[in-house]
């Protein structure tokens, strides 16, 4: 990415986690930070060239997935992830001033607060109605409108609007991270690290027996570690789903090329994601197994000298 980015896109309103992630990022940190009412708005800015780029949740670590943004990358106009950014989630309850934990008739949260939520609201808000909303922050904008009694949403976003804090830490459990990516449309990958990411999503050859397992097998025998598989449908029709694989290693990488290069011949589709540097270390496994990168190179090298007549 060119140090020239100025608009940043972001699931809004402003006090989401994802501001809170973005916040990290240190070339946003002299950007416009657009806020965006959905992951699907937020993505469309990019594609559109609204924005320069997008940062949106993927998966958090208690609730997995987030089902729009797998969406969003999978279909339209390519978008690329250059960066990834893991947040520690944590998550308060707030309400007007004057409302007490006995009063609340409903609480809202983007489904994923709500899910993380879950067992404290049910023990001790058990009488109170559930209301999803677009992102946390939109929760205590709903609060300060009027239109529900109580938020669960981040610190920030209670505070900035005034809002009574209720009850802290009410995450049932208190370790959550959210994986955020920043996307961008498709350019050269950031350069390698040596601690990287690389993200595809495979469309399999439904009508094969032991299609999933050939994707598998790219990556197994030349040792590299696979990380995150997710399926999502095709939405084509009932029983067809494409696979999300997140892997170890960078596209510049010989074995991680080489796998690519097989996936592209076993696949019905591959849509090559990015390849990133890795945030934090929660990932185990190096992808550094045997056959090492030398290996790699000393192959390569045979099979040229082979190719004319060496040996
Ligand atoms: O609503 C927000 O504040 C967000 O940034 C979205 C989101 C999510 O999509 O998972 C991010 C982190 C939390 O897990 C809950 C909500």
């Amino acid at each position: 990415m060119s140090a020239a980015l100025t608009r940043y896109a972001y699931l809004g309103p402003s006090g989401t986690f994802t501001e809170q992630a973005l916040r990290m990022v240190p070339e946003a940190a002299d950007a416009e930070l657009v806020p965006m009412v959905t992951v699907p708005e937020a993505l469309r800015a990019v594609r559109d060239g609204e924005a320069d780029a997008a940062l949106v949740p993927l998966e958090n670590s208690v609730e997995g997935a987030v089902p729009p943004t797998l969406d969003g990358l999978v279909s339209g106009k390519p978008l690329m992830i250059n960066r990834e950014v893991l947040l520690p989630v944590t998550f308060n309850l707030y309400a007007a001033p004057g409302a007490d934990l006995g009063s609340l008739k409903n609480v809202a949260s983007h489904p994923h607060g709500l899910a993380q939520c879950q067992g404290w609201l049910r023990e001790h808000v058990p009488a109170a109605e559930l209301v999803a909303s677009s992102s946390t922050a939109d929760a205590a904008e709903g609060v300060v409108r009027g239109d529900w009694d109580a938020a669960v949403c981040a610190p920030v976003a209670g505070q900035r609007h005034g809002l009574v804090e209720l009850a802290v830490n009410v995450a049932d459990n208190a370790a959550a991270v959210t994986r955020f990516v920043l996307v961008t449309l498709p350019g050269r990958p950031p350069a390698p690290t040596g601690a990287d990411v690389t993200s595809l999503v495979a469309f399999i050859a439904h009508d094969r027996t032991g299609a999933l397992l050939e994707v598998l097998t790219e990556f197994a025998v030349r040792g590299i570690n696979l990380t995150r598989i997710e399926s999502r449908p095709t939405k084509e029709r009932m029983g067809r789903y494409c696979f999300f694989l997140d892997c170890d290693g960078h596209i510049e990488d010989a074995r991680v090329g080489e796998a690519l290069m097989g996936l592209r011949r076993v696949c019905a589709d591959v849509r090559f994601l990015g390849s990133y540097p890795r945030a934090g270390a929660d990932h185990e496994g190096d992808g550094r197994a045997e056959p090492s990168d030398d290996d790699f190179a000393d192959a390569a090298a045979w099979l040229d000298r082979v190719r004319v007549g060496g040996a």
